[in-house]
């Protein structure tokens, strides 16, 4: 067994060596890199030959993503680097010298080719990149060049310094989990009888669309049933997309690397109906049921939103995919830094030692 999966036995258990994150982790293969991980769960990625190949993504319309784009695509080719964007990225470039010609696009295959993939922009360009790759995923550096960053930690000051320290040193990583989602039943016939899966890496969800009734939706746990769902929908979100729509629906933030699946209701029309985290093995069902007044909708990271109809069925597990993404100081304390950075979590001010003196006992 590879040391990085002895790594993840360590802390995952001996009773846990046949679970799914050990085979996820294992069937991950990421080329030429071996992981380490330890009792800290943070999780170390060596390379075993510099990375050659590097795919750069960037949010569309943006100067100053533009600007580094630049800078980053020159810095590589000095450095012999291998460099793919996606066409329209090319083109920015070629406009702007045409010495960008050595700059590649991708017809397929698009996982043989890449050793590193970088994003430019907010947490939607990480999302945009890790959709790209339906399969296995190489390291990702993310830049933050959005609003809020809470999978983006470096930031474009000294991009130099720390590119060269990823392409030459043993990296920390968040490896984050994904799920797979499958729509089958009526309308996925219809369209596509062998629709493919699709991995999220923050969630995917049911809502009600622009119908003004309850959604009513049945939600099956290794084919029984357990709930129905009658509110605004259902988020089925991953540790990582813990801090994004599910956050705001209520579900408790995870720290990325935890293994889970987050069960969110939208405002259910029910007291009691609390978020749920399930284990990282379980199949989740989702039903319109016949008797449903209307249809729903289901979008994946917030895309691709299509219409989900009575009948139809999805099925969400845990992916054998998960995204390596790099840290800048370590898992744990980039995620606390996101959450303190990006959503002030539990910022109070100081109170002051002056006051009414302790009551004696
Ligand atoms: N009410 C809400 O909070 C709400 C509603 C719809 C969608 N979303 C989220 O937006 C995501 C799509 O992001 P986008 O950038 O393409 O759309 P977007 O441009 O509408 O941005 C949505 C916001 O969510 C933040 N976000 C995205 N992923 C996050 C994560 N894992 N943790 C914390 N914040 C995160 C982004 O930084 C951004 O500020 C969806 O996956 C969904 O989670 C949130
Ligand atoms: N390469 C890309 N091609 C097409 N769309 C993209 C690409 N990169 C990002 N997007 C989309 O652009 C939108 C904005 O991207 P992103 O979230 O990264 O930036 P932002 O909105 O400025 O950041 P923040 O959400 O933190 O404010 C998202 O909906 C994302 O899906």
């Amino acid at each position: 067994m590879d040391s990085w999966c002895s790594g993840l036995l360590l802390y995952y258990n001996v009773e846990l060596s046949k679970s799914r994150i050990v085979r996820r982790a294992s069937r991950h293969a990421l080329r030429g890199v071996i992981i380490k991980s330890s009792l800290s769960l943070q999780i170390t990625l060596t390379w075993k030959s510099e990375p050659q190949t590097v795919l750069i993504i960037t949010k569309p319309n943006s100067t100053l993503v533009q600007d580094l784009c630049v800078d980053i695509v020159s810095w590589f080719y000095m450095l012999k680097k291998k460099i793919y964007v996606e066409p329209r990225v090319r083109e920015e470039l070629l406009s702007i010298s045409s010495s960008f010609e050595f700059v590649k696009i991708w017809q397929d295959d698009l996982q043989e080719k890449v050793d590193l993939l970088i994003t430019l922009g907010g947490d939607g360009t990480v999302l945009w990149a890790a959709s790209l790759f339906q399969g296995p995923v190489p390291p990702l550096v993310s830049f933050a060049l959005g609003s809020l960053g809470f999978m983006t930690p470096f930031s474009r000051d000294g991009y130099k310094k720390q590119l060269e320290s990823i392409i030459k040193c043993p990296i920390r990583i968040t490896l984050r989990h994904r799920l797979q989602c499958q729509i089958v039943g009526d309308s996925a016939e219809e369209e596509n009888a062998a629709e493919k899966p699709i991995l999220v890496l923050n969630e995917v969800t049911i809502d009600r669309g622009q119908s003004p009734y309850l959604t009513n939706l049945e939600c099956y746990l290794d084919g029984e049933h357990v709930t129905s769902v009658q509110g605004d929908g259902l988020i089925l979100s991953t540790t990582s997309g813990s801090t994004a729509y599910s956050v705001a629906a209520g579900g408790s933030m995870v720290h990325p690397q935890v293994p889970g699946i987050l069960l969110t209701p939208i405002c259910p029309h029910s007291l009691s109906f609390r978020p749920l985290m399930l284990p990282e093995h379980v199949t989740i069902w989702v039903e319109v049921p016949a008797s449903s007044r209307s249809s729903a909708w289901v979008s994946f990271d917030g895309k691709n939103r299509k219409e989900f109809k009575t009948g139809d069925k999805l099925i969400c597990s845990m992916a054998p995919w998960p995204v390596p993404t790099v840290c800048l100081k370590g898992s744990t304390r980039d995620f606390l830094c996101s959450i303190l950075e990006g959503l002030n979590w539990n910022q109070r001010k100081t109170q002051s030692s002056d006051g009414p003196p302790q009551p004696q006992p």
